[in-house]
């Protein structure tokens, strides 16, 4: 049996005469959270839309828990949950009563609603009108809602798109909350590399429907190293003083002086010497990286 929860093989799929997939292999791994990532228009959602069998891809190319996706339709789909776009609730129903229907519907008990809301944290808010719920809490029901199959697989198409900053960590954490505590492996799309980064083990970046880099996290971080800003003055002294102390200077402007990030502990031990050696430094942090960025590293390393 294959470990992946998902396998493309060189998918390729057009809309008219635009080909927005272009030779597309994709390996997720069971038990992953696997982040796609890539801008806006890249062809995540399609992709998406193909491995729901939303559209239909070519024969042999798309492998869901290793069966060929267009043959095993039914089969494969039962073990699938997905969130794409917007959620499909009923805003003037409760939570409660959204989830109860989506059990009728499936023949599942109704008393799975309640596991279900204590799952995504809604217990609280179950008798509540869903319209009347945050956009995160309709993240989180929409989330719910795809669980209440009990899928060993959920895909999420930008779950945390227009969240305000509670909804994004609500719904980052019962990400992690399913995968590690509830074994789901989760394929989540999105085009914010520190996203990804704080809730992924393995990561797929697409751009204009092609497979620019897919490895671990830490691969990712390996390829694309991130670089310690140190904002300081007299600055090139303090360039000349690091370089002579066996530091490396990555990047230098008329204020920061960039350097490759080791650990928070090195951090310390650089602070320290240079305002031990009489420089004044206003900040030192670890640069995040975004999605242009890496783009270039990873162009650069090929
Ligand atoms: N139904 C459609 N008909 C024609 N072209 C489409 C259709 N759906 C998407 N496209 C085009 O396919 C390309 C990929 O779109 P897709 O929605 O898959 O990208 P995405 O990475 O999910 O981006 P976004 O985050 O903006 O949704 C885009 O150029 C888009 O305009």
């Amino acid at each position: 049996m294959s470990n992946f929860a998902i396998e493309t093989v060189g998918l390729n799929y057009n809309f008219g005469n635009q080909t927005v997939v272009k030779d597309l292999s994709l390996q997720v791994p069971t038990g992953s959270i696997y982040g796609f990532l890539g801008p806006n228009g890249a062809g995540k959602t399609t992709t998406i839309k193909i491995l729901l069998n939303l559209l239909q891809s070519p024969a042999d190319q798309v492998f869901v828990f290793g069966k060929e996706i267009n043959s095993n339709r039914i089969a494969t789909l039962k073990r699938v949950g997905a969130l794409v776009e917007q959620p499909a609730i009923y805003g003037h129903l409760t939570g409660k009563e959204n989830l109860i229907n989506r059990c009728i519907l499936l023949g599942i008990r109704k008393s799975k609603s309640d596991e279900m809301l204590a799952l995504v944290g809604l217990t609280e808010a179950a008798n509540k009108k869903s319209n009347k719920y945050s956009l995160g809490m309709k993240q989180r029901l929409g989330i719910a809602l795809a669980l209440v199959s009990d899928p060993e697989l959920l895909l999420l198409d930008e779950p945390t798109n227009g969240l305000d900053p509670n909804g994004i960590i609500e719904v980052r954490n019962l990400m992690i909350d399913l995968a590690t505590k509830h074994k789901k492996t989760i394929l989540v799309s999105s085009h914010l590399l520190a996203e990804i980064e704080r809730t992924a083990t393995h990561v797929g970046i697409i751009n204009k429907g092609q497979l620019l880099f897919q490895g671990t996290i830490n691969e990712l971080h390996l390829l694309s190293k991130p670089m310690l800003e140190i904002e300081i003055d007299n600055i090139e002294h303090a360039a000349e003083f690091l370089a002579n102390s066996g530091y490396q200077i990555a990047d230098q402007t008329d204020k920061k002086i960039l350097i490759p990030y080791t650990s928070s502990k090195d951090s310390g031990t650089i602070n320290t010497l240079l305002i031990q050696n009489g420089f004044t430094v206003s900040s030192l942090y670890q640069q995040r990286k975004d999605l242009e960025n890496l783009f270039l590293d990873i162009t650069k390393n090929n």
